[in-house]
């Protein structure tokens, strides 16, 4: 607060509203009629939480039982007002709601929007539509705006009013000049924005965002004597999926989400088993900004009886927790605490229902739209697969609508068409992990699969090795890490491979061989567990494996990066005997002992940085390739 009177106080808004109000006023947002959507949505709010406050607290309705929204325009001095008779807010939620910002990633959009170039670039745009941009957006189109508050049940009213420019005022409201009960959102429309006060406008813009609102909507202007309803706030999810067509569904969507995209999938069904309740259930088009955001809960709503109860409510897992929609059931009382609702086997229940429904409805949609489901697993095939380790039930119908980036192309591959193609002595299911699927692509432990026509999986998503080090065989196929173990490669015939080997005239023995890989285990001793000849390699000179039984590479380095493993597992350091270098060292038994030192040394750091990873001694790296490339160039 920076100034008191008697009458009216002016804060500071918080920093970060500071920063967003920012954005709104200079915002070249390309579609400022929004801001009446988000106006509507928290007047709807207002009426639900009035409703459900009043389970309790009957006493809260008075003498208007109904809920309502009254939208009034005065187009001769271009003023708008949005009223609800919902719980409206005290003095205090004033300041809270209109003040700060509680949502969780608020802090990190405002950043994504600044380094995509801020709000007048393309990105910008397309990030402020995607976070549901709130009340603040009223200063897209308004100079200054009056919110007039009373809340249910209370004597008190008040006036906060801005111009959006740093700070507000909060001061008490005659009650000559209060509504009986909600509030009244009063903009005073800046001069580009009369159109908003013309009530044709606005009757097209509400059918449009905010038919299916559920609570009715009516609209007034100053020659009306009474509100006209433009919609009654009848409850889209309980008519019959026939009775909807695609663009009702998508403006549910986008009334409930605060999004401006089209749903990539809609999940509508009444169920009548056990337990009785509607769902509505959408795939977002888009990715929203904080799905990785720790705090992030599930967006879906829970209704009893039409009446809202909290959209805290666990109705999907949390590898579903992209959807948006809602859950209607009469089976829940109606007076249950919030808390309790949240421990109901009723609840239990209808959550694993809605879940299989919404399994059942991808794996249609990657039946019979591949390409739309493809855009589905692009945005959030990520999230879905937390569930193959989280949902052991499920991880078989979760691990078959999976997809994956493999070595069999650059398109996404399913491990149903993986299996259908595996070769006829393979048994596993092979993969590398890693965090960069251009890095895994060269990796040189895929060459001696590649060589043999073997599909690897390429799985660059940090949740991937840890599904992978624990997931059940699919299709009785184990899932085995291609960096850890002998490969066993072996067994299957490497089209071409003999005829190279034979021809071969710089080819060490084996005991040459043998000898090289001695000496290598003891010069590497403190870095490696083994030295091993390698099945997996036919053009790079070597490459690290995790030991049989020891952690996959990957999982490893996850889990050392997150402090949850202290010391590396050693790895295995395998050498491949076809390569022209291994053979001349091998075959240097004799030659200088620093030199060769120095040349096994190399051969492990190039290893390592195949894999990504750094080496730790740099400078004693450096002078490693100065003494040998020195020698070679001098033709010693
Ligand atoms: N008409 C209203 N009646 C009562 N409270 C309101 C009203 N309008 C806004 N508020 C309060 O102000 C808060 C901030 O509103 P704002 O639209 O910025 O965000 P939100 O509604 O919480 O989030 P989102 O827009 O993402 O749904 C609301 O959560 C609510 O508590």
């Amino acid at each position: 607060m920076t100034k008191t009177d008697k009458t009216s106080e002016s804060h500071v808004f918080e920093a970060d509203v500071a920063r967003l109000l920012q954005l709104m006023v200079h915002s070249v947002y390309s579609d400022r009629d929004v801001f009446l959507r988000e106006l509507i949505s928290n007047a709807a709010d207002a009426c639900e939480k009035l409703r459900y406050e009043a389970l309790q607290t009957p006493e809260l309705l008075g003498k208007q039982p109904e809920m309502r929204i009254v939208v009034t325009a005065d187009p001769e001095k271009r003023v708008l007002t949005i009223a609800d008779n919902g719980i409206g807010m005290s003095r205090d939620e004033l300041v809270e709601s209109l003040g700060t910002i509680a949502r969780s990633g608020t802090r990190a959009f405002l950043e994504r929007v600044e380094a995509a170039g801020g709000e007048k670039s393309p990105n910008g745009d397309r990030l402020i539509g995607q976070f549901g941009i709130g009340f603040y957006s009223v200063f897209m189109v308004a100079d200054s705006v009056d919110v007039l508050s009373r809340r249910a049940g209370s004597t008190d009213a008040w006036r906060w009013t801005s111009t959006g420019s740093g700070s507000y005022e909060v001061a008490p409201l005659a009650a000559a000049d209060a509504p009986e009960r909600g509030t009244h959102v009063v903009l005073q429309l800046k001069e580009d924005a009369g159109r908003y006060a013309e009530r044709a406008t606005l009757e097209r813009i509400i059918k449009a965002q905010s038919g299916h609102v559920a609570v009715p909507i009516a609209i007034a202007d100053t020659s009306d004597a009474e509100p006209v309803e433009l919609s009654d706030g009848s409850a889209l999810w309980a008519k019959a999926k026939a009775e909807i067509s695609e663009q009702e569904y998508t403006d549910f969507y986008r009334g409930l989400s605060g999004h401006y995209d089209d749903p990539a999938l809609t999940v509508h069904f009444r169920a009548e088993g056990r337990h009785e309740y509607s769902a509505l259930a959408f795939v977002p088009g888009s990715r929203p900004f904080d799905l990785f955001d720790p705090d992030r809960k599930g967006r879906m709503k829970l209704y009893v009886k039409r009446v809202f109860i909290t959209d805290d409510a666990e109705l999907l897992p949390r590898y579903l927790r992209f959807m948006r929609g809602l859950v209607d059931t009469a089976d829940l009382p109606l007076n249950v605490s919030r808390e309790m609702i949240q421990e109901s086997p009723i609840l239990t229940s209808i959550s694993r229902g809605l879940t299989s429904r919404v399994l059942t409805a991808l794996e249609k949609l990657a039946d019979s739209d591949g390409d739309k489901f493809e855009a589905v697993w692009n945005n959030f095939g990520s999230v879905i697969k937390e569930g193959i380790y989280e949902d052991f039930e499920r991880q078989e119908q979760l691990l078959g609508l999976a997809r994956f980036r493999s070595t069999a192309g650059e398109g996404w591959r399913s491990l149903k068409d993986y299996v259908a193609d595996m070769h006829d002595k393979q048994e596993a299911i092979y993969f590398l992990a890693g965090d960069n699927l251009e890095r895994l692509r060269s990796s040189p432990q895929l060459e001696g699969f590649r060589a043999r026509g073997l599909e690897v999986l390429l799985l660059s998503d940090p949740v991937d090795s840890f599904w992978a080090a624990t997931a059940k065989p699919f299709a009785d196929r184990p899932f085995k890490s291609v960096t850890q173990g002998a490969a066993d490669l072996a067994a299957i015939p490497r089209p071409g491979a003999d005829a190279a080997d034979e021809t071969d005239k710089g080819k060490a023995s084996d005991t040459e061989l043998a000898t090289l890989m001695a000496f290598a285990k003891t010069v590497l001793e403190e870095k490696v567990s083994a030295v091993r000849a390698s099945d997996r390699l036919t053009d790079s000179a070597v490459c690290l494996v995790a030991p049989e039984g020891g952690p996959d590479r990957e999982l490893e380095r996850i889990l050392r990066g997150a402090g949850q493993a202290s010391t590396a597992t050693k790895p295995v350091l395998e050498i491949n005997p076809s390569h022209a270098l291994v053979n001349a060292l091998a075959k240097n038994a004799g030659g200088q002992k620093a030199l060769r030192e120095d040349a096994v040394r190399l051969l492990f750091d190039e290893a390592l940085v195949m894999e990504g990873e750094r080496i730790d001694d740099a400078r004693g790296f450096s002078e490693r390739l100065a003494r040998v490339l020195g020698h070679a160039l001098a033709g010693k």
